[in-house]
């Protein structure tokens, strides 16, 4: 059931400066941790529904799902959550277009919702993941999973769930690359990519 659309694969540009800090088989090592530690933490699958946050959210929530999938031998609902029209700088940047949301056929109410994106810096992206949420329905529980914590948090927000905890500077900026989006697994952190 871990068949969640993807969006339209976008390639960004490859950093030369950049230094490889996760390669393939370490993200599939902590994706696959992550699948325990959210099966012991829900004492099982009962419930849970993975939404990944586009664009590269939804091909980890999807990994993800498959991964819960083969440990516990039944289907894990998974999907996708849009965040675009719930982000606090859309005055800034009115131009962002919508992408998919796709919620899978239990729906989210009472159910245990994962949360999945690939890096987590502000908080701001899943404050409005959140927001976005509350206008489908209302889960039992959200929990969040990610690949990389760089930290600099700007609200009061953590994950229950992280791949890799990478201290960084604010200049710095953490490319995930997703090979059904960009060809290749990898995290690179390019110096000087001033993301804030
Ligand atoms: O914690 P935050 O400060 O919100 O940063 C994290 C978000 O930034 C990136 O998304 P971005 O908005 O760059 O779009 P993308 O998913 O298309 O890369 C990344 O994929 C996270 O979703
Ligand atoms: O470094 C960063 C910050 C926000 N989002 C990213 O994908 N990388």
């Amino acid at each position: 059931m871990a068949t969640a659309g993807l969006p339209e694969p976008t390639s960004p540009p490859l950093d030369p400066a950049g230094k490889t800090v996760m390669g393939a088989s370490d993200i599939a090592r902590c994706l696959r941790r992550m699948a325990h530690e959210i099966l012991e933490r829900n004492k099982g699958a009962d419930d849970l529904v993975v939404l990944g946050i586009p664009s590269r959210g939804v091909e980890l929530g999807n990994r993800l799902a498959a991964m819960l999938e083969q440990v516990e031998g039944r289907g894990i609902p998974a999907g996708s959550l849009d965040i675009t029209m719930h982000r606090d700088d859309l005055r800034h940047q009115p131009t962002r277009a919508p992408m998919r949301t796709h919620i899978p056929p239990p729906g989210i109410d009472g159910k245990v919702v994962i949360l999945v994106d690939d890096v987590l810096y502000s908080g701001r992206t899943i404050r409005a993941a959140l927001d976005a949420l509350a206008d489908l329905g209302r889960p039992r529980a959200v929990r969040l999973a990610v690949l990389v914590d760089r930290g600099h948090r700007e609200l009061p927000i953590r994950a229950d769930h992280v791949g890799k905890n990478l201290p960084t500077s604010v200049s710095e900026k953490v490319q995930v690359r997703l090979v059904g989006h960009d060809g290749i697994d990898d995290v690179v952190n390019i110096a000087g990519g001033e993301s804030r």
